[in-house]
This record gives C-alpha cells, sequence and structure tokens, in this order.
C-alpha cells in the first residue's frame, strides 16, 4: 500500500471565507464551456464570489464533466477568485491531490464515494484547502458526526446529483436547520452551503434555514449570458438574502 501523495499547494488565493455573511457561488455547470474563461471572469464580475466547479466522473453519477486540467486552466487565465471543487467522483484521493495541485480552494466529497472518509479530509486539509462532506437529499448526516473538527464545509445537495437545471427538494430545509444547529451547537467554524435547485424566488428561505454558501448554476449563467444579466440575478439573490435577520 502507497498512502496518497501529499499534493502542496503553490498559489496564494484570496480564500473570501469568513469576511461576508454569505457567499454566492455560481456552478460553471451551467457556463458556455465553449467560452469558459470568459464566462467565468463575467460571473466574477457580475458579483459572485466563488466559482462552483462540479466534477463528474460517469460512475458514482451519471454524467461526464470537467477535471483537474480544466481547474488549471482558469487558474492560468487569471482568475483569482476561490474555486469550489464539488467532487461528484468514487475513489475520491487521487482526484483530491489533483485538483489541489491544479488551484483547488475548496473541495467537498461525497462520504460514500470513499472508504476512509477522515483520510481524505486530511488530504484536503494537508494541501492548504478548505475541506468539506457533501450530503445527497435523503443522506443523513451521521458521517459528520466523528470529523467535525474537520470540516470547513457542509455542503447539502438540494437535488439529487448529476445534472443542472433540477427542480428544489424542499425537504432539505428540515436538514439544513439540523446542520446548522450541528454547527452552532459545536461551535465550529464550518460554512453551510447548498446546491441545487436555488433561485431568487427561494434563496431567502434557505438562508433562514442557516445555509450561508448559496450555489446557483441555471438561476445565474443562462441566456444572453452578459455581465448585465448575471450582475441583475446575483443583485437579486443579494436583496433577497439582505432581509434575512441574522
Ligand atoms: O452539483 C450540481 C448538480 O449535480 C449542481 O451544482 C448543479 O449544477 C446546480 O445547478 P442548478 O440546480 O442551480 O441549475
Amino acid at each position: 500500500f502507497t498512502a496518497p501523495k501529499a499534493a502542496t499547494k503553490t498559489t496564494s488565493l484570496n480564500m473570501v471565507w469568513g469576511d461576508k455573511d454569505y457567499l454566492i457561488a455560481p456552478s460553471i455547470l451551467s457556463a458556455d464551456f465553449a467560452r469558459l474563461g470568459e464566462e467565468v471572469d463575467n460571473v466574477l464580475e457580475a458579483g459572485a464570489d466563488v466559482v462552483h466547479f462540479d466534477v463528474m466522473d460517469n460512475h458514482y453519477v451519471p454524467n461526464l464533466t470537467i477535471g483537474p486540467m480544466v481547474c488549471k486552466a482558469l487558474r492560468d487565465h487569471g482568475v483569482t477568485a476561490p474555486i469550489d471543487v464539488h467532487l461528484m467522483v468514487s475513489p475520491v484521493d487521487a482526484a483530491i491531490s489533483d485538483f489541489i495541485d491544479a488551484g483547488a480552494s475548496y473541495i467537498t466529497f461525497h462520504p460514500e464515494a470513499t472508504q476512509h472518509v477522515d483520510r481524505s479530509l486530511q488530504l484536503i486539509k494537508n494541501g492548504g484547502c478548505k475541506a468539506g462532506l457533501v450530503f445527497n437529499p435523503a443522506t443523513p448526516l451521521d458521517a459528520a458526526k466523528y470529523v467535525m473538527d474537520k470540516l470547513d464545509i457542509i455542503l447539502l445537495m438540494s437535488v439529487n446529483p448529476g445534472f443542472g437545471g433540477q427542480a428544489f427538494i424542499p425537504a432539505v430545509l428540515d436538514k439544513a436547520r439540523e446542520a446548522r444547529k450541528m454547527i452552532d451547537d459545536n461551535g465550529l467554524d464550518c460554512r453551510l452551503e447548498i446546491d441545487g435547485g436555488v433561485k431568487v424566488d427561494n434563496i431567502k428561505e434557505v438562508a433562514e434555514a442557516g445555509v450561508d454558501m448559496m450555489v446557483a448554476g441555471s438561476a445565474i449563467l443562462k441566456e444572453p449570458r452578459t455581465v448585465e444579466a448575471y450582475k441583475k440575478t446575483i443583485d437579486a439573490m443579494r436583496a433577497e438574502l439582505a432581509k434575512v435577520g441574522k
């Protein structure tokens, strides 16, 4: 047995971590991949905080997307914003090392996709990235219990993973309240992220359930694909979030 190589981080990235109540993270799954660099520049110029990067392997989920080469290409293109890599792959450790080398800022994975959750989290943290676990809509939060000290992010899927543009599953709001309580009761410095079906008209309810990092793909990255249009949606989301009493 050879332990997974300990990747090291060479880039110094703006982590945009505790300095905002809410982070908005557009999912580039809904970007025009033929001009990805420009799309990412535009959505960041429009006010996004974080770039959400969905990695699918046609094994853990029934879809195939992008890998570490594309993450590195965005860094080489000049993207300095945090890149939030959501691994929908199994196994995860080799991908973790590759994404650390490629310039990821945050890396999350599904606990059932690795045999050794604690080891995989440690691998991410050793690489200088924020680490998190992702829970599918029907998956309870149990896997978080004994690794809480290593969690920077709990990501709740509010759709079944694999595709953008699906409808939000409202039962996840109860899980969000449960996760928020777990974070607060244990005094964790942990972001609660949600992913799937988030729109202007439900983002306030999501925030009221305790979520503070919002992934939104098809609600933001859509035609006419201009900075102005992206800004209009992101501003509308922030206006909804401003109504939430923190
Ligand atoms: O990880 C996933 C899907 O598996 C998500 O990041 C989606 O890409 C979110 O897209 P919308 O539901 O916001 O369109």
